[in-house]
């Protein structure tokens, strides 16, 4: 008998929770994942193994963007960017308004988080819509940086989310 895949462990490790954070609304829950030690390890090995002398910084979406987009920038030896919700960064910011599979919400980074010509990795957990991860890409490149490549864990295919992010290099590790 063969080892599961990595996908197949992904996969098997993602919990679906009806009607959360709204009716109609299946939430992918990492938490099962995030808990098991060899497989975070592994999907954060996967993610930034491409990316290895590639990328200058590593950006990560608030909240669970955070969770892999921190240790794939640790395991790649590179600087975090945190791409946060609207009003929690302490200095000067620039941001941008967006849409997103529940509801609307505003992201904001620091005005000097990006250095000019930067190659700087997007990271988050879910692509559904694409709002978010769109958003991220055009509030850095508004700052100077050149979005390479955009790094997710789950992508939820029949919300489109790629073409919200046409012309980019988009990689998920799994597709539900
Ligand atoms: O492709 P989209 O339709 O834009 O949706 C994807 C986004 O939604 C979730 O974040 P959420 O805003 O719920 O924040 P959280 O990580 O703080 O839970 C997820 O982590 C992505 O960032
Ligand atoms: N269905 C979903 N599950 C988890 N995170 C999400 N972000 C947007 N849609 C989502």
């Amino acid at each position: 008998m063969s080892a599961a895949s990595l996908e197949q462990r992904i996969l098997g490790a993602l919990r679906d929770i009806p009607d959360f954070p709204e009716p109609g609304v299946t939430f992918k829950d990492i938490t099962p994942l995030i808990a098991d030690a060899e497989l975070f390890a592994e999907v954060v090995r996967a993610h930034a193994q491409p990316w290895q002398g590639s990328v200058d910084a590593v950006a990560g979406l608030e909240a669970r963007g955070f969770i892999f987009g921190a240790a794939i920038a640790v395991h790649l030896g590179l600087g975090f960017i945190p791409v946060r919700k609207g009003g929690k960064l302490p200095g000067p910011t620039v941001g941008v308004d967006y849409a997103l599979e529940y509801g609307t919400a505003r992201i904001e980074i620091h005005e000097d988080a990006v250095a000019q010509g930067s190659r700087v990795l997007v990271v988050d957990d879910v692509l559904a819509t694409g709002g978010t991860a769109a958003a991220a890409c055009t509030l850095l490149e508004s700052c100077g940086a050149v979005v390479p490549g955009v790094e997710i864990l789950v992508e939820i295919e029949a919300l489109r989310g790629r073409d919200a992010l046409a012309g980019r290099a988009v990689r998920s590790l799994v597709t539900v």
